[in-house]
């Protein structure tokens, strides 16, 4: 049976799906993903099915489409062709983040890290990993320190003009690098810097690890696989590596700001340890901003997929008969708990857009070498948006898939729904790049060294200057959900800062030390403050691009989704609106939950429309339960047939065991 009911779905929109595209996503945009996609359809190594592969088989894949992606020499550096950039990277994200996880971790990450931290001394190495001649690998974290960076144990001693690399325990051993297990050629390495006797603290460090003709692993160093892991993940060599006393020379060092001279004395121009560590570690923060898209395409790949099918698939109708069942989309219990994501996948890019944006002309002002007070704080705030945007996103993502594969039912289960699997390729983007519960903390503790300047915060990207004027509470609704959940959220924000920062006084007055505060004031305020701060800016952003918007029917429709996005987000926090004074009496609560349910219910004609606006290609989305054509039944019909007449071997057994019951039985 297939589900022809998809089409009517598409006719109820008010809008051209392509249009609303091109312009929330741009038209270079859309016209060069269209070409990745072209490109990988043409290649065999791309082409893929629902089997599940084995570790090893799923490895080699990445590994041969890492290879066709390098030939093909459309994987350029970010500041050169951005747009390009984008492009192929939303594509390999989609398609699979195995594949891409494998470029990024060389190119992204421990190319990056050799670039900000390295010198003219390691010029031929950049060379070298922009030419794909070598393999990198990003290890960082240990098997007993990953927030904690500032205490990773593995020492670098400089010897004799040389650098000895050592793990003194298990807890130092290095882990979850990518690319490690069998591919990485070179690492950067992350060590406390030992000379003459004296830690200097954590340092970069770029080695080579493993002969690049043989891959044998240089002399001190051991390198391991870390095992099955969920989803995508297995294809990801994730790798473990013991240093005893491996000798490298001393221009390993990544020496911006800081060297040893060659009669062994360290000498830096860091003003403190924390300058030095946060140059030495500033590389983590770029990724922050590439993970806040991930959220972005696990609420697309969810929406998609879950609303695509609830049209193909019927249950109950308002009289008996299987020719009276409606398709699941028309309860509202089921518009509710999908359409929030939909609204999120197309707010989140938005924002994330804009955020890159504002991003890249921050990063050129760097490069270009400014240095200046608002150079400073634009970092900081670049920095409190980033750490706040990247839980606020990933949350939702693996929410939304959560969310979805309940939505679709049983089949939503089956591998080729793809939703379990992409909860699994997406789970560790709340945990890698920053913990997401550590890097709120990052947001709040920012945000909580303005108290003091409250009415003169002057920010470069003006996410705070709301703070400045003292809020007022809630006294009516107006005709615009978007004001007025804005306005809610700078009541919650400016609350959350004044309890969580008098919290922190009174703590402090007794007699607490300011780790202890720290802790105590995280549940209920900092975490909250972090989150409302981030969502208002998100919101604020997105409203901001609906304004500018010149179509008038694109201009609507874009309203209907923040609407429902503000709405979704704000209920969320309504037990603290109350705590905090900002309405009293059931009647606010009431309101905003009726607007949020007539939010849902304004989306539902719009929203297969809205999902062709976000669907990636049939090809990257790879899921019988998603496919644009609306026949879900078919697709999985296509593929249980491909099952049926296999018979395994152990079925002759299973007869054998009957027959011997049987025969036991009649005795
Ligand atoms: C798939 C994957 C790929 C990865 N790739 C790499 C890679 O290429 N290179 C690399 O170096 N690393 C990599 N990592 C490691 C990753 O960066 C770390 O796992 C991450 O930084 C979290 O650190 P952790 O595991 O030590 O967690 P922990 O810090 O041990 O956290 C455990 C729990 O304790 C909580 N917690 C810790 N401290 C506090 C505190 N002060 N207050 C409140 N709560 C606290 C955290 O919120 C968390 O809930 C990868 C990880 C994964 C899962």
């Amino acid at each position: 049976m297939s589900a022809p009911l998809i089409d009517k779905y598409r006719k109820m929109a008010s809008f051209d799906w392509k249009k609303l595209k091109a312009v929330v996503e741009g038209e270079e945009h859309v016209r060069l993903k269209a070409e990745v996609v072209a490109k990988m359809k043409s290649e065999p190594i791309f082409h893929r099915d629902y089997r599940v592969l084995s570790r090893e088989e799923q490895r080699e894949v990445v590994h041969q489409r890492w290879k066709k992606i390098v030939e093909w020499g459309l994987f350029k550096d970010p500041y050169s062709d951005l747009e390009n950039f984008h492009a192929l990277t939303e594509t390999l994200e989609a398609y699979d983040q195995g594949t891409s996880a494998r470029l990024f971790l060389h190119g992204n990450v421990f190319g990056a890290a050799v670039k900000s931290m390295g010198t003219e001394r390691h010029k031929e190495l950049v060379e070298k990993i922009e030419n794909n001649e070598i393999v990198g690998a990003f290890c960082l974290t240990e098997i007993g320190h990953g927030s904690n960076t500032a205490e990773v144990q593995t020492t670098a001693t400089f010897d004799n003009g040389q650098l000895v690399f050592n793990c003194p325990s298990i807890g130092a051993i290095k882990c979850w690098a990518g690319n490690l297990s069998h591919s990485a050629t070179h690492v950067v390495v992350y060590a406390q810097l030992h000379v003459g006797g004296k830690n200097e603290g954590l340092h970069g460090f770029v080695i080579q690890v493993r002969c690049p003709r043989t891959f044998q692993t240089l002399p001190g160093i051991t390198i391991g696989d870390m095992g099955s892991k969920p989803g995508c993940w297995q294809g990801v060599e994730n790798g473990w590596m013991e240093f005893k006393n491996h000798r490298a020379p001393l221009s390993a060092l990544l020496n911006k700001g800081c060297d040893i001279t060659p009669d062994g004395k360290y000498v830096t121009s860091f003003k403190s340890a924390s300058e030095k560590q946060s140059v030495s570690l500033g590389t983590l923060s770029v990724g922050r901003l590439g993970i806040i898209a991930k959220g972005m395409m696990a609420c697309t790949f969810a929406s998609t997929i879950a609303i695509r099918y609830s049209v193909a698939r019927r249950q109950f109708g308002p009289e008996k008969g299987a020719e009276n069942e409606i398709p699941v989309l028309e309860y509202p219990l089921q518009q509710y708990r999908l359409f929030p994501y939909l609204s999120a996948a197309i707010c989140i890019r938005i924002f994330q857009k804009t955020f890159v944006e504002k991003f890249t002309e921050y990063m050129m002002r760097v490069m270009m070498g400014e240095k200046s007070e608002e150079l400073s704080e634009f970092s900081k705030e670049v920095h409190a948006l980033s750490s706040g945007a990247k839980p606020v996103a990933t949350w939702l993502g693996v929410e939304s898939l959560g969310e979805a594969r309940k939505a679709c039912g049983g089949h939503g289960f089956l591998h080729m729904s793809r939703l379990n699997t992409l909860r699994d390729d997406n789970d560790p983007s709340q945990t890698f790049e920053g913990e997401n519960f550590m890097i709120l903390q990052q947001t709040s503790n920012i945000l909580l060294g303005k108290v003091t300047s409250l009415g003169s915060i002057n920010t470069p990207m003006s996410t705070m200057s709301f703070l400045n004027s003292t809020p007022s509470k809630f006294s009516s609704w107006t005709s615009n959900p978007v004001n007025d959940a804005l306005s809610a959220y700078r009541y919650l924000t400016y609350h959350l800062l004044q309890t969580t920062s008098s919290e922190a006084k009174k703590l402090k007055q007794s007699g607490k030390n300011s780790f202890e505060v720290r802790n105590e004031i995280q549940v209920h305020r900092a975490v909250n403050l972090s989150v409302a701060y981030t969502e208002h800016t998100m919101i604020d952003w997105v409203q901001k691009f609906v304004e500018e918007v010149e179509d008038v029917t694109l201009k609507a429709v874009l309203q209907k989704v923040l609407n429902l996005f503000s709405l979704f987000l704000l209920e969320r926090h309504l037990a603290t609106l109350y705590i905090t004074g900002y309405a009293s009496g059931g009647k606010f609560g009431e309101e905003l939950r009726e607007k949020l349910r007539r939010a849902v219910a304004d989306i539902k004609p719009e929203s297969m429309a809205l999902v062709d606006s976000i669907a990636p290609d049939d090809f990257i989305l790879n899921s019988a339960l998603g496919a644009s054509d609306g026949k879900a039944y078919d697709h999985i019909m296509e593929e249980f047939r491909k099952y049926t007449n296999e018979q395994p071997r152990w079925v002759c057994d299973l007869a054998q065991f009957l027959q011997k019951r049987s025969q036991s039985s009649k005795l």
